[in-house]
């Protein structure tokens, strides 16, 4: 049996405890480090929440990926960081593995270069959930005969990204099948900004947020006196991990930067 040593960046965030329990859980894992933007030098035990994890706690990821051998780095950070945590990584020959959201497309051409010029997988996973996965395969599918689309997607108020990384995937992958076009009336006007939502290629993006939401959305189609919803919800962190696991494993066969759990699920 393989096994991975593994990195996880975000230790104390919603996401990143659920994967440092899927880390230690699982047989063929072995977490040897954490990133945390406080604690150098502590263990994870020390962290808040912890009572388990003589694992040491590094601030600087350079330094974490020159003293210790990484197979895999988990990154749950946030939009401003992630980019840089991975350059970081391909360039130390570490895989990352990240679910946080926020990657431009120019983000992930580069990316993907860069992991292309180390040989090395790299996946980028807007979501994880396999239900989702599904939603975005459904919608896609359903996007080629019914052509007029609206997104709405639902978080928690403490989300720093708007629309959800999964709301645009969502509409980068219905735009493989559908041409842009324009929805709604042709004089339509908006009386308070920004009510019609986020316009790609003419289809709407509707972000909520609210306390007491996960993560949730439902793609809207309307056709000549019918509609179809397909709707997804995630209603713990838990639903997210096995696809962190999988993309752990998949990572160490790959050589270029997948985006996109629904690359590796084929
Ligand atoms: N791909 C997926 O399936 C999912 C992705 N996400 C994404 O994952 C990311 C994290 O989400 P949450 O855990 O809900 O957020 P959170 O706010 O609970 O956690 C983020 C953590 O990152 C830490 N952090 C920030 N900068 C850091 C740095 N430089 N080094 C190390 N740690 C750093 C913060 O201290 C915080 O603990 C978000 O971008 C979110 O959109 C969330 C859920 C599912
Ligand atoms: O921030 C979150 O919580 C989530 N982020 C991801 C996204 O932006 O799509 C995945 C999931 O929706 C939860």
């Amino acid at each position: 049996m393989n096994t991975y040593k593994l990195v996880v960046a975000g230790p104390r965030g919603k996401m990143g405890r659920e994967a440092v329990a899927l880390c230690l859980r699982e047989s063929q894992f072995e977490l040897v480090a954490v990133i945390d933007t406080q604690h150098d030098g502590a263990l994870l035990k020390d962290l808040d929440g912890y009572i388990e994890g003589d694992i040491p706690v590094y601030t600087n990821m350079e330094r974490c990926f020159s003293e210790l051998h990484v197979d895999v780095l988990i990154d749950l950070t946030t939009p401003a960081v992630a980019k840089t945590h991975m350059e970081i990584a391909l360039a130390h020959g570490v895989r990352p593995v990240v679910g946080t959201t926020g990657f431009t497309e120019d983000d992930i051409h580069s990316l993907r270069a860069q992991a292309e010029q180390k040989g090395i997988g790299a996946v980028i996973a807007p979501n994880f959930a396999i239900g989702a996965i599904l939603m975005m395969k459904f919608a896609q599918m359903a996007a080629q005969y019914m052509t007029d689309v609206e997104i709405i997607e639902q978080h928690h108020d403490a989300k720093l990204d708007a629309p959800s990384g999964t709301a645009l995937k969502t509409a980068q992958l219905i735009s493989e099948v559908r041409a842009p076009k324009t929805q709604g009336h042709s004089d339509e006007e908006e009386t308070l900004a920004h009510c019609r939502g986020g316009d790609f290629e003419g289809m709407r993006i509707h972000s909520v947020r609210l306390p007491g939401r996960v993560a949730h959305q439902e793609v809207l189609f309307g056709g000549e006196g019918q509609t179809l919803s397909i709707r997804h919800d995630s209603l713990n962190r838990a639903s997210f991990m096995p696809g962190v696991k999988l993309a752990v494993e998949q990572v160490m066969t790959l050589k270029t930067l997948v985006y996109g759990l629904e690359h590796l699920l084929d």
